[in-house]
């Protein structure tokens, strides 16, 4: 599990760092993390290192005077003025300066560019100059390092400016939110953790990694059975949308649900063709799906209240999420994309993109109920305001019916007996890294089949 932490909680880190050794040279290190991976990057060539006025600038200073040793090295100082002690290390270590012409015809030459205008210290978007070198390194295709973050970007916003693109980012002690949240993380590249001796904190924001799906997925054991192992009462599809019950279906079988019971309005005969393990009707279960391809439906808010009455844990999806039962929803699960987390709050889509975080938490916070935003960067979040990020895929999964699998993977999650929150992000973690293995248009339905193989492989993992 990576801790997140942001801009304020890593100054604080390095303080506690300083006031207990305070000749510590973080700097020193962060510069020769940032010189090793521009190597392994771009072994050979000629370094163009942009640098701002500050700390980020000093970092990329020193890893100019590490470089200069074995490669030639240009620094432009891209805010006039810069680190002074780094910029002699630089210009004794034989870097050339360049000014801002000077940069952008040099790009024909170079072979990589390090940015190191701005980090932590960051306010979004970049000076004129600044910007247009930044572009320039993208339409002549020259791989961009950047140091802490692509300057630009703000570190603890999703949101992104005027910023560079990065091929690769290398950061200190842990990711910051621009890193992790889309679409800022967009522009980070390949992200580089370097240790440099700040210890992270547990924080309210972590990012789940494929080491901690295997360790949490629940793995039958041999005296384990079909009750057990939970049952799962799907409650999804209509006669207008019968293919959403069927992407219900096999999400949940093919993660292992111990018993699938349908009492939908989609044609049971449909759902008996496609999946014969499924028994028709309710009956005794440990979790509930609603809502996926409900549509319209009449009686939507009496069937989401049953299952508070029956206290059924429940996955809210689709057109129940507009239904929900008034008090606590303990241990139950909301799916919403951010169009319909928005329309819950009230807000707008823009709003819910540009502040997830504070978005699923306030759901979460109000309803009790753990939270799974739906979306490139997929987030859940909890009544205590924990968030958890879930495993990143590949954007092939953004299709429709993949919510509706997700919803029927998230339901036997449930039903097992995990906490809702373990669910959604074991649930969005498995779809993704199925997505990941399996490259290219699968639809929704043909890579649940190809979930089995992953899990597999992470129970032999353990
Ligand atoms: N504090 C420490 O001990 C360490 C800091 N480190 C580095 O220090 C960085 C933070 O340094 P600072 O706090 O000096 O902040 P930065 O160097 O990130 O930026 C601050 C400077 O940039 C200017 N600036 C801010 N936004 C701008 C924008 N959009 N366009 C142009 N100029 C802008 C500010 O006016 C200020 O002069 C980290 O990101 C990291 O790279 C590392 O050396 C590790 C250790
Ligand atoms: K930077």
């Amino acid at each position: 599990m990576r801790q997140i932490l942001t801009a304020k909680q890593l100054r604080a880190a390095e303080q506690r760092v300083f006031d207990a050794e305070p000749d510590v040279d973080l700097m020193g290190r962060a510069a020769q993390a940032v010189a090793r991976v521009t190597d392994a990057v771009v072994p050979t060539g000629t370094v163009l290192v942009a640098v701002g006025q500050g700390n980020n600038g000093g970092d990329g200073l020193f890893a100019a005077a590490r470089l200069a040793a074995h490669r030639p090295v240009l620094v432009w100082l891209a805010m006039g003025s810069a680190h002074e002690a780094g910029l002699e290390a630089a210009v004794v270590a034989g870097a050339q300066e360049v000014d801002a012409v000077g940069a952008i015809k040099a790009l024909a030459e170079c072979s990589v560019v390090v940015d190191a205008v701005t980090g932590l210290g960051s306010r979004p978007g970049l000076p004129a100059e600044v910007e247009t070198f930044a572009a320039a390194c993208q339409a002549q295709g020259v791989p961009v390092v950047a140091v802490d973050l692509p300057s630009g970007l703000g570190a603890d916003d999703a949101r992104v400016h005027p910023s560079f693109q990065a091929d690769h980012t290398v950061t200190f002690g842990a990711p910051k939110p621009c890193h992790v949240l889309n679409p800022a993380a967009s522009r980070c590249g390949v992200l580089h953790v370097a240790d440099i001796g700040i210890d992270a904190e547990p924080t309210m924001l972590r990012a789940a990694e494929e080491s901690d799906i295997a360790a949490w997925w629940p793995v039958p054991g041999a005296r384990s059975d079909k009750y057990s192992r939970g049952v799962l009462v799907l409650d999804t599809g209509s006669e207008s949308y019968p293919g959403a019950a069927l992407l219900s279906c096999a999400g949940a079988l093919h993660v292992g649900a111990g018993m699938v019971r349908y009492a939908g309005r989609a044609p049971s005969g449909l759902i008996m063709s496609r999946f014969p393990s499924v028994v028709i009707g309710d009956g005794r279960a440990e979790a509930t799906v609603l809502g996926s391809g409900w549509g319209d439906r009449d009686n939507a808010e009496s069937r989401v209240e049953w299952a508070k009455l029956h206290q059924l844990p429940a996955v809210v999806d689709a057109d129940a999420l507009y239904s929900l039962p008034s008090g606590r929803l303990d241990g139950w699960l909301l799916t919403p994309h951010a169009g319909e987390l928005a329309r819950i709050l009230g807000c707008t889509r823009a709003h819910v993109e540009s502040q997830p975080l504070e978005c699923v938490r306030e759901v979460a916070r109000t309803t009790g109920a753990a939270v799974l935003l739906k979306g490139a960067t997929q987030y859940v979040a909890e009544l205590s305001g924990r968030v958890t990020i879930a495993v990143p895929g590949p954007a092939w999964t953004a299709r429709a019916g993949s919510g509706d699998v997700l919803a029927g993977i998230c339901g036997a999650l449930l039903a097992s007996g995990l906490p809702a929150w373990k669910a959604g992000v074991l649930g969005a973690s498995i779809q993704a890294m199925t997505a990941a293995r399996n490259p290219g248009p699968y639809t929704p339905d043909e890579l649940s089949a190809r979930m089995p193989a992953v899990i597999a492989e992470l129970a032999a993992a353990r």
